[in-house]
C-alpha cells in the first residue's frame, strides 16, 4: 500500500487582509508531497513560497481549502514536532555555543540531558561540524553557521525539514558545497524536504519535484518531476537532462510573468 503523503494540500487559499486591501498570497494550491521527496518551491518575490511553508508549519492558517501534514492537521503535526524549520538567516543565539544552540529545541521539549547530548553529537556529525560544538556562532563562517542551523532543525529527528532559502545569502562556491552536503544528508536519511529558492540551478540540482509559482495571486504554474538520478555529482549540471529541466523551470517562470501582464 502506498504511504500517506507527508503533505497533501487541496485547493488551498490564503488571503491576508491589509490596509491596502486583500493580498491573495495563495490561490487554488493543490499539491502532494510524498515521503522522501525533495521538493523545491521557486518563483518571484511575493508568489507565496514562504506562506506555503508557514501554512505547513501551522504558522499561518488557510482561508479556504484543506491541508494535512503526516495525515493530520498542521496544528496537530506541529504539536507532535513533525518538522524542523531552517530560516534564511541562521538565527543562532550569539551567547550560546553551537552545541547549546542545537540543544535549545531539545531543552524546550524536555529531553533528558544525556539524550540531548547524544542527539547533538549525531547532528553535528551529520552536518560535518564535529569538533565545532564549543565554538560560538561568530567564530564560524556563514556557511558553517547555516549548517549549524540545519543541525538544530534536525536535532529532534522530525521526518520533514522545511527550509526557507537557507543558502540565499551565501556565495556560489559555498552554496555549491552546501547543496552537495544537503543532498548527501537527504540521501542518507529518509527525510522529506520542502525547500524555497530563487535559483533555478539550485532547484534542479536538489529536487525530485520542482514547484514553479507565480504571484498576484500566488499560485502553482507547473510541477516538474525530475528525471535525474538521486545520486548527483555537481557536474550533472552540465548534462542535457539537467539543462532540459532548467529550461522547463525557466519557461514556467516566464509563463507566470506573462499572466501577470494581463
Ligand atoms: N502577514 C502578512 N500580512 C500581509 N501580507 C502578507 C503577510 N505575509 C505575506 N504577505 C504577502 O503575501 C504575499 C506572499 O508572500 P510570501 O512571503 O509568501 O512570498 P515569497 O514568495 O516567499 O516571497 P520572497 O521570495 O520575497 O520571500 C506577498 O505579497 C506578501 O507581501
Amino acid at each position: 500500500m502506498r504511504n500517506a503523503p507527508v503533505i497533501e494540500a487541496k485547493d488551498l487559499n490564503l488571503t491576508f487582509e491589509t490596509n491596502d486591501g486583500p493580498v491573495h498570497a495563495l490561490k487554488g494550491v493543490t499539491l502532494t508531497i510524498d515521503k522522501g521527496d525533495f521538493v523545491s518551491f521557486i518563483g518571484p518575490s511575493g508568489c507565496g513560497k514562504t506562506t506555503f511553508l508557514r501554512v505547513v508549519a501551522a504558522l499561518e492558517h488557510p482561508t479556504a481549502g484543506s491541508i494535512t501534514v503526516n495525515g493530520m492537521s498542521p496544528d496537530d503535526a506541529r504539536r507532535r514536532r513533525a518538522y524542523g524549520y531552517v530560516f534564511q538567516a541562521a538565527g543562532l543565539y550569539p551567547w550560546r555555543s553551537i552545541r547549546d544552540n542545537i540543544r535549545l529545541p531539545l531543552e524546550i521539549m524536555g529531553f533528558p540531558k544525556s539524550e540531548q547530548d547524544t542527539q547533538i553529537d549525531r547532528v553535528l556529525d551529520l552536518v560535518d561540524l564535529r569538533g565545532f560544538g564549543k565554538k560560538f556562532p561568530w567564530q564560524l563562517s556563514g556557511g558553517m553557521q547555516q549548517r549549524a542551523s540545519i543541525a538544530r532543525a534536525l536535532a529532534f529527528d522530525a521526518n520533514l525539514l522545511l527550509m526557507d532559502e537557507p543558502f540565499g545569502a551565501l556565495d556560489e562556491i559555498v552554496r555549491d558545497h552546501l547543496n552537495e552536503q544537503l543532498l548527501h544528508l537527504w540521501g542518507s536519511t529518509d527525510k522529506t524536504i520542502g525547500f524555497v529558492t530563487h535559483s533555478i540551478p539550485e532547484a534542479v540540482y536538489l529536487s525530485t519535484k520542482i514547484v514553479v509559482m507565480s504571484p498576484r495571486p500566488g499560485r502553482i504554474t507547473d510541477v516538474i518531476e525530475s528525471t535525474l538520478p538521486r545520486e548527483r555529482p555537481l557536474d550533472i549540471r552540465d548534462t542535457p537532462e539537467f539543462l532540459e529541466i532548467a529550461h522547463r523551470v525557466r519557461e514556467g517562470l516566464r509563463a507566470g510573468h506573462a499572466y501577470d501582464d494581463e
